[in-house]
């Protein structure tokens, strides 16, 4: 697989979906080979529709395996349906959001623990793993104020989450990228939005130079 797998993560509301959209347009100009852009939970039917009964404030009555499998199915369609033909077919794939977040979320925010759903995404990627993250760290309280800030539609069920929860998220995220330093790289997201998109641009151009013109 001659692909390459790069994933933005990061809390809530540090900006990873704004810092995509305008980084695309700017690294297409200068690729070599196709890009394509997707999310989890998302970037197939199933898995979108896998997203909507996640999210959904209604679903109080989820469990917390529940939603753990739910992200690890929705991930494995995704994986099966696109990502995995994009890599075989030697694209640049960004991915928001991939496996970190259910260790962060799942793992450390719902306290199933970091193992165990280390293991069970292991049997829905079957070890597909990205080449480089990008790791977009904002104080929680800063991603919610963002979120508040800006809402234009009810929070989701994960963004209704009291503070402590998201704090929990950004530990094991801090935890992360301690334990894998060449892998994850981590943009200080509380600069400016141009500022992001711009670093976020330099640590893949220098990484994979021979990708860009
Ligand atoms: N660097 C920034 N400075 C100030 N505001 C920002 C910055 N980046 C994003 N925002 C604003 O914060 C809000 C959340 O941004 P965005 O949706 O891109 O974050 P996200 O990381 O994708 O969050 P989520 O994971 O919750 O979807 C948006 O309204 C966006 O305009
Ligand atoms: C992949 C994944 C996501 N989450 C959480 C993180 C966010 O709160 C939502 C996704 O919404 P976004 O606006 O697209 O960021 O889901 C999670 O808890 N576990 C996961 O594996």
């Amino acid at each position: 697989m001659a692909g390459l797998l790069i994933t933005f993560e990061g809390p809530d509301g540090a900006g990873k979906t704004s810092a995509l959209t305008e980084l695309v347009p700017r690294l297409q100009q200068i690729v070599r080979r196709p890009i394509v852009v997707t999310r989890e939970p998302g970037g197939n039917p199933i898995s979108e529709a896998i997203r909507q009964i996640i999210l959904d404030p209604k679903n109080t009555a989820m469990d917390k395996r529940t939603e753990a499998l739910l992200y690890a199915a929705a991930r494995r369609q995704h994986i099966v349906e696109k990502i995995r033909p994009a890599l075989a077919a030697d694209k640049m794939v960004l991915c928001d959001r991939f496996v970190d977040s259910s260790l962060a979320y799942q793992g450390a925010g719902r306290d199933i623990g970091v193992t165990a759903v280390g293991k069970m995404n292991k049997f829905a990627t079957e070890q597909l793993a990205p080449d480089l993250t990008l790791y977009l760290d904002v104080p929680s309280e800063l991603g919610l104020q963002r979120i508040a800030a800006h809402r234009q539609s009810q929070n989701d069920r994960l963004d209704q989450e009291a503070l402590s929860f998201h704090q929990k998220v950004r530990g094991e995220y801090l935890a992360l990228v301690k334990q894998y330093p060449q892998r994850i790289k981590t943009i200080d997201a509380t600069q400016s939005l141009e500022q992001v998109i711009a670093a976020c641009q330099t640590v893949i151009t220098t990484t994979y130079r021979d990708w860009f013109n």
